[in-house]
């Protein structure tokens, strides 16, 4: 792999930059990250996938936000990570295991077109209600149909661990607005240790659900895969769903399959944007902070 080499890849236009740790000539700290991820002074992505070697799977990877927080799992994430070491040949079988700071992943390319991953499966882990775990600080043992004041309104949240931290709150209608103007109060509401991930959710019927989705780290993105499946768990948990659901995001549709243990499974399309060499004037300044 050239110096420096990066893909951009999105899942439903939820888009990350793909480097590899033996490939890039700089640090990729905190300030890197967020000058990388910035739409003004470097590529724009919701964030970014950093292959590791691991000693557990067959391929190491570590998510950061664009805020240069680092994230334990991503669903569309580790799928355009799967379509990255699969088409550039890294990992030579259509099935294998990711190692991610939230635990090992199973994919399956289901789909190609030309060679190239397009449909891809992953055993993205087990749902977590204990409210500890996930974590939160209320002391009940879970953190279901709660309500909470955040910034001056009242909601109901419902709380899971899917590797990362979700508030999933049921809505009758759905309003981008009202996200965008309360999601980073509950991301850093004071019962949220770590920041939370949080989805609006209109249920459509027992195989379908909307959702709108505001990220830890990254704020609104048009689509999110553990959003899909942590949505899918609290449904499945409250017995509005069966054991399969179609998640209907802005950015289009994942689909999401959770067992009577609460084993998630996601399944959804990857497209490759297009691939380069970052330029040494970028890196230059890679380590300054982006200008308000
Ligand atoms: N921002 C998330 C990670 C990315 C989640 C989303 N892009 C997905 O596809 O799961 C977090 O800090 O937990």
């Amino acid at each position: 792999m050239k110096d420096n080499f990066f893909v951009k890849s999105h899942g439903l236009g939820n888009e990350y930059l793909v480097l590899d740790s033996d490939a890039i000539t700089f640090e990729l700290s905190a300030q890197a990250i967020r000058r990388l991820c910035n739409t003004n002074y470097g590529l724009g992505t919701d964030g970014i996938l950093l292959k590791t070697n691991s000693t557990k799977a067959d391929v190491g990877l570590l998510i950061f936000n664009p805020d240069g927080s680092e994230a334990e799992k991503s669903g569309n994430g580790i799928r355009i990570f799967c379509k990255y070491v699969f088409d550039y040949k890294i990992i030579q079988t259509p099935e294998f295991t990711v190692e991610t700071k939230g635990g090992i992943v199973h994919a399956n390319i289901l789909e190609t077109h030309q060679g190239k991953a397009k449909v891809i499966r992953i055993d993205i882990g087990k749902a977590i209600f204990q409210s500890k775990l996930i974590p939160t600080l209320y002391d009940t043992e879970e953190v279901q149909d709660v309500k909470a004041r955040i910034h001056g309104k009242e909601f109901e949240i419902n709380c899971v661990s899917v590797g990362n931290p979700h508030c999933v709150i049921l809505k009758e209608t759905l309003d981008a607005a009202e996200i965008k103007e309360f999601g980073t109060y509950i991301e850093h509401f004071h019962m949220f240790p770590n920041r939370i991930n949080t989805q609006f959710v209109k249920i459509i019927n027992r195989e379908r659900a909307e959702i709108l989705i505001w990220e830890r780290g990254a704020g609104f993105t048009l689509a999110s895969g553990t959003s899909s499946c942590a949505v899918a768990s609290v449904l499945k948990k409250k017995g509005l769903i069966d054991s399969k659901v179609t998640v209907q995001m802005i950015g289009g549709e994942l689909t999401v399959e959770v067992d009577d243990d609460f084993n998630i499974r996601l399944t959804g399309e990857v497209r490759q944007i297009c691939e380069g060499i970052l330029n040494p004037e970028l890196l230059e300044d890679i380590h300054l902070p982006i200008p308000k």
